[in-house]
């Protein structure tokens, strides 16, 4: 043990730069807090352990949510990425997600940077072996050097640090990802603390030497030519596009893996953790769907200056020789040369259950976790949870009301309302479909959604706010203008009849015709005299959605309205639902445990019925009476 040495004070420490702790540690420092982020490697911030990507479905709703609300990871890919796509663009705007592929390091570089410039923040490389917890308060952090830092709040954002263990074929090995140190020593520290934690684990696929690829015999995949930044900062973006190819194994490829099951850490039981169920390993897909004969495998750069190849979709913990013989299987890849094997890692988390909905632990004071340390799965997952728990610890310190955004408000809200009342048995990974009232919640208006929220808490700048508050004033304008301006006859026949859509049989409002499906905005342009110059696409896209979509946004807005009743119907902290004897045993034990913030949350927690939330909501209207009294 080394000798202990005071080493200063902050408003909060932030354990790990991850994409978690690099977003709450800025998050604080931007409120006007003293901050320290500490981290194991510094030459890791915002590292990405596995796909060299930002966004995806789902995901690209969070990091423009992030963004929208002033945080870091949009403006941080916009500068980095090196391919551009809006997933699903033939399905309805709801699920049209923004994905860019990124050149790793310098994502890294740029977010070091950023760090390293924000004026209240300190970096300092160190590990994190102890947290000091005094009468349920945190008091401070110590590190593996015997610094000892005072703290009003701590965020521990660990990620797969924890614990952590590699598999490689039978290969065990204690490490971190990426052949980076683990975190053992906090564990021990952490069970003090009667934090419950758990082993979940994940996985990678090997990096191939591009040199040794066969472009020839792959599909090139390139990204959108009209591509959207993903901060509503920039209007534009200038970078030099990359390809990513496409290949395919096939039934070779699945012998040699059949054959080496009992070669993969995951099949002979040394791997303990669970692990996420929406990106399975190579051996998982092979065993899962044994009807299928091929599987898709997109190989992506890793950046613009390194040879490295990302096979995604081969993701496995496999033996390295077998990885070498099965990729060699695949077209194109006869003569690959891996660079860094696949490999799974295992971890500690905790069981989210425990946090409240401010991410802070309900048993100890001022200590708060994000990321993969929360049980969830994703950069852009890490990162959304980072922002709210370093806002949080900041409202904290100022004795303010902590931000808690609901799931009909954002993405942001869905995520950590779904980890912190129904839990989670294996790594969470965001989707739309988890999110009731995606209509509402679309990834092009997060900035008109969070905006003003980020601002009002001290974290979104003037420049940025101005930007939203033009863009509203826009909007307004031109719905004003579409839903009271004709088309004329004659020069809208040729038009609809040009989209195949039925003609009209006199002058029609522009709201009216962009109603119809088959027609857009790009199509009426020449005939719609009226519409302002540069009239920006944002602009444009707003209305088209809002007009096209009015009666789905109506019947949603109808249904926040019911939720919202739930929601704000709070219980108050201090209920001991064991002594509420009308409910079932199953939803007292679940109720004590969890703690929900209001009746809403009660009723989505499973094992909690419709029958005790009626108990509930009788019980309330005593308390109530009683608190008049
Ligand atoms: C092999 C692998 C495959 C994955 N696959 C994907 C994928 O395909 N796509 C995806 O989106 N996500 C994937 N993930 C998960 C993804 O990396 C995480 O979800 C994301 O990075 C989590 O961010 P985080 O900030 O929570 O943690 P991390 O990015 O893991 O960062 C944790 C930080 O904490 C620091 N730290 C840990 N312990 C201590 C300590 N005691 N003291 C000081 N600092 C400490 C570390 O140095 C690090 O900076 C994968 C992860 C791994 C390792
Ligand atoms: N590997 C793991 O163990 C692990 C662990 C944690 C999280 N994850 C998550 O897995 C996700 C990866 O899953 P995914 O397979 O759905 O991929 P994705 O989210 O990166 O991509 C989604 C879809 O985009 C398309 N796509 C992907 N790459 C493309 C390319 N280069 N060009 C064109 N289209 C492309 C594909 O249709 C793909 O299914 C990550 O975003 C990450 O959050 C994986």
């Amino acid at each position: 043990m080394a000798r202990m040495y005071h080493s200063g004070k902050f408003d909060c420490i932030v354990v790990g730069a991850g994409h978690a702790g690099c977003e709450a540690a800025l998050a604080s420092a931007r409120m006007g807090a003293n901050t320290l982020i500490l981290s194991i490697n510094l030459d890791s911030i915002a590292m990405m352990p596995c796909n060299p990507s930002i966004g995806g479905t789902g995901k690209g709703h969070l990091v423009r949510e992030i963004d929208a609300l002033g945080g870091e990871m949009g403006l941080n890919i916009d500068k980095s990425l090196v391919q551009s796509k809006m997933l699903n663009r033939s399905k309805g705007p709801a699920v049209h997600s923004l994905r860019a592929q990124a050149d790793k390091n310098k994502y890294h570089v740029e977010m070091k940077k950023v760090l390293e410039n924000t004026d209240n923040l300190k970096v300092r490389q160190a590990e994190v072996v102890d947290i000091d917890v005094k009468d349920g308060q945190v008091k401070g952090v110590l590190t593996s050097t015997g610094a000892y830092f005072e703290a009003e709040t701590v965020v521990l954002a660990t990620g797969t640090y924890l614990g952590s263990k590699i598999f490689i074929g039978d290969a065990i090995l204690n490490s971190g990802p990426n052949g980076l140190a683990g975190s053992y020593d906090l564990v021990t520290q952490l069970k003090t603390l009667n934090i419950d934690l758990r082993r979940f684990k994940t996985g990678t696929p090997a990096r191939v030497d591009s040199r040794t690829l066969n472009y020839d015999k792959m599909e090139v995949q390139w990204g959108d030519t009209d591509y959207e930044p993903f901060s509503f900062m920039n209007d534009t973006i200038e970078f030099k596009e990359l390809p990513c190819w496409l290949s395919y194994t096939n039934p070779t490829t699945h012998d040699i893996i059949i054959q080496n099951m009992d070669k993969s850490g995951l099949y002979t039981g040394t791997i303990e953790g669970t692990g996420p169920r929406y990106c399975p390993s190579i051996e998982t897909k092979i065993e899962r769907f044994q009807d299928k004969n091929r599987h898709q495998l997109f190989i992506e750069p890793e950046g613009y200056d390194t040879n490295e190849m990302y096979v995604q979709g081969m993701s496995t913990s496999m033996a390295e020789d077998v990885q070498i013989n099965f990729m060699r299987t695949i077209p194109g890849m006869e003569s690959c040369e891996i660079m860094r094997p696949a490999y799974a890692i295992e971890y500690d988390c905790i069981n989210p259950l425990h946090l409240k909905l401010s991410l802070e632990f309900q048993d100890i004071e001022g200590l708060f976790s994000a990321g993969q340390f929360n049980g969830s799965s994703g950069y852009e997952e890490a990162a959304a949870q980072g922002l709210i728990a370093g806002i949080n610890a900041v409202l904290k310190i100022r004795n303010k009301p902590p931000f808690i955004l609901d799931r009909s408000e954002a993405y942001i809200g869905v995520l950590i309302d779904d980890l912190v009342t129904k839990g989670t048995n294996e790594p969470y990974r965001m989707m739309t479909s988890r999110a009731e009232y995606r209509l509402l919640l679309r990834q092009d208006n997060a900035d008109l959604r969070l905006t003003q929220k980020g601002y009002e808490i001290g974290l979104v700048t003037e420049v940025r706010y101005q930007k939203m508050l033009t863009k509203m004033k826009l909007i307004d304008a031109e719905m004003d203008r579409v839903t009271t301006t004709n088309l004329f006859l004659d020069a809208l026949n040729p038009i609809l009849d040009q989209c195949g859509t039925p003609r009209v049989n006199q002058s029609t409002k522009i709201s009216e015709i962009l109603k119809r499906s088959e027609v857009s905005y790009e199509a009426i342009q020449s005939i719609d005299l009226t519409r302002p110059d540069n009239l920006p696409r944002d602009v444009m896209k707003q209305v088209e959605v809002m007009i096209k979509y009015e009666g789905y946004i109506k019947k949603q807005l109808q249904q926040v309205e019911k939720y919202k009743s739930l929601e704000s119907k709070k219980l108050p902290d201090s209920i001991d639902y064991s002594q509420i004897e009308s409910l079932r045993i199953e939803a007292r034990q679940k109720l004590n445990e969890i703690r929900p913030e209001s009746i809403g949350q009660a009723s989505r927690i499973s094992g909690v019925s419709p029958a005790d939330v009626s108990v509930l909501l009788v019980y309330l209207e005593h308390y109530r009476r009683r608190a008049t009294k």
